[in-house]
C-alpha cells in the first residue's frame, strides 16, 4: 500500500476489514476454493439496459454523470440484488471513471462506449495522465459507504480496467476491432507503451484501493480486449503493469478476479498476472480451463450470454454443461462468459440465478 494513501486514510490494509457475514457468503467462500452450500452466481453488466427499472431511474441522465451521483449508483448497483437475487452485486461504474475523473476529455457514448477526445499517441500526451487520488472520486467512497450499509451479507465487487484495456481506448479514441494503433504504438514504441502502462497501472491500482478501503469485498480487474493479444506480446508488453496493479492490493483480504473476453490462450499468463480468480468466457469448457489455469485458483464463468434467448429448457441444458464441466473445481463462480446483453429478458437472469443455486444446493 502506498504511504500516500496510508496518509488518507489513517489505516494500513491489514486493517481494513470485511466483516464476518460477508466474509462467510457463499461468494467469497468459492473465490478462496472453500467449501459452499450453493454455487454463487453474479453476472457481469447486471446492473443496467436490461432492467426497465434502471431504463427509469437512467432517463435523462448521462452515463458518465450517472457514475457520480451517489443516491443513483446506489440505485442501480442494487436493483439486480434485488430482482435477481444474485449472490454479489457490483458497484455501478465504468472503466473509464477514473480517466475521466483526473481530467482526461472523454464520454461514454450510447450504443459506441467510451470516446476520447484526443487520442493518445505521443510523449506529450502522455502528461494527461497523473496519478488518481481518493479525493478525486468522492463519489465512490460515499457509494459505496451507502451501498454496503444497504447489502448486509451481500459482497460488493469492486472494479477497474486494466492497463491493457484503458489504453486501447486512450490511444484508439474510442472502440476498435483492430487495435492498430494500440499495437503500434506497442511494437514501435515500447519504450512509451510501458510508460503509458505503467500510469496507468498507478491509477487503476489507486482506483481499486479507494474501493476496498470504502468496503469493496472483492475485485476485478477487466483487461476485456487482452484477447487481441499473442500470449507472447501479452507476457512482454501487458502482464508487468497487470501484475503491478495486483501486488498493489495484494494485502487486503480481498480476491482479486480477472477477466477478459477471447482470452482461452492467455488464461494461464492471467492467472499468474498475480488473479485469484480467473474469468473464462464462453470459447473454453471451464475443465480445460483449470488445467490451463493451473492449481490454486478458482474460475468464474462461462455461460453464453446469447443462451438467455433460448427457450427456458435449452438454458437449463446449457447451464447443466457449465455446472458439469466445473464440478471438479476447487471454486467456482458461476458467470455469463461475457457482460448481459442490452435486449435479455430480465425474467431469464432471474431463473438462471434460481437454477444454478437449484442444482448446486449441496
Ligand atoms: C470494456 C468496458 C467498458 N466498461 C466496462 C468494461 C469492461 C466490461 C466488459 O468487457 O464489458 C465495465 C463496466 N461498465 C459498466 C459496468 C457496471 C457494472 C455491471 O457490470 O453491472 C461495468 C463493470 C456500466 C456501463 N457502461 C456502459 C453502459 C451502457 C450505458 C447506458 O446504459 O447508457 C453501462 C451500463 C457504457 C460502456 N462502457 C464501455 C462499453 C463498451 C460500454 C457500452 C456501450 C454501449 O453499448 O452503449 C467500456
Amino acid at each position: 500500500m502506498s504511504e500516500r494513501s496510508q496518509q488518507q486514510t489513517g489505516r494500513t490494509a491489514a486493517q481494513v476489514s470485511v466483516p464476518a457475514a460477508v466474509r462467510d457468503s457463499a461468494f467469497l467462500r468459492a473465490c478462496r476454493r472453500e467449501p459452499v452450500p450453493h454455487t454463487p452466481v453474479w453476472f457481469m453488466r447486471q446492473a443496467g439496459r436490461s432492467l426497465p427499472e434502471y431504463r427509469k431511474v437512467r432517463e435523462g441522465v448521462p452515463m458518465l454523470e450517472s457514475c457520480m451521483r451517489p443516491d443513483l449508483v446506489t440505485e442501480i448497483t442494487l436493483q439486480p440484488v434485488r430482482r435477481h437475487g444474485v449472490d454479489a452485486a457490483i458497484f455501478f461504474s465504468d472503466i473509464v471513471v477514473p480517466l475521466k475523473a483526473i481530467g482526461v476529455d472523454l464520454d461514454i457514448k450510447p450504443g459506441v462506449g467510451p470516446v476520447v477526445a484526443e487520442p493518445v499517441r505521443t510523449r506529450a500526451d502522455l502528461e494527461r495522465l497523473r496519478p488518481l487520488d481518493a479525493s478525486d472520486v468522492p463519489y465512490v467512497t460515499e457509494a459505496i459507504g451507502m451501498l454496503t450499509a444497504e447489502l448486509g451479507s451481500t459482497p460488493l465487487i469492486g472494479f477497474a480496467g486494466a492497463p491493457f484495456t484503458l489504453a486501447s481506448y486512450l490511444i484508439e479514441g474510442g472502440p476498435s476491432r483492430t487495435y492498430e494503433n494500440t499495437k503500434a504504438m506497442m511494437y514501435g514504441d515500447p519504450e512509451l507503451w510501458a510508460d503509458l502502462v505503467d500510469r496507468l497501472s498507478v491509477i487503476t491500482s489507486a482506483f481499486l484501493r479507494v474501493q476496498i478501503e470504502a468496503g469493496a469485498s472483492a475485485v476485478q480487474l477487466f483487461d476485456s480486449w487482452a484477447g487481441a493479444l499473442a500470449p507472447a506480446d501479452y507476457r512482454r508488453y501487458v502482464m508487468p503493469a497487470s501484475r503491478k496493479v495486483f501486488d498493489s492490493v495484494a494485502g487486503y483480504d480481498v480476491p482479486r478476479i480477472h477477466f477478459g473476453v477471447g482470452t482461452g490462450e492467455l488464461l494461464g499468463l492471467m492467472g499468474e498476472a498475480g488473479a485469484d480468480v480467473v474469468g473464462v468466457d464462453w470459447r473454453v469448457p471451464l475443465d480445460e480451463a483449470a488445467r490451463r489455469v493451473g492449481p490454486g485458483k478458482a474460475l468464474q464463468g462461462n455461460l453464453d450470454p446469447t443462451v438467455l434467448f433460448a427457450p427456458r429448457e435449452a438454458v437449463r441444458a446449457k447451464t447443466d454443461e457449465v455446472l458439469a464441466a466445473a464440478a471438479g473445481l476447487e471454486g467456482h463462480v458461476f458467470n455469463l462468459g461475457h457482460g448481459v446483453m442490452p435486449t435479455t429478458d430480465p425474467d431469464a437472469l432471474t431463473h438462471l440465478v434460481e437454477y444454478v443455486h437449484e442444482r448446486s444446493a449441496r
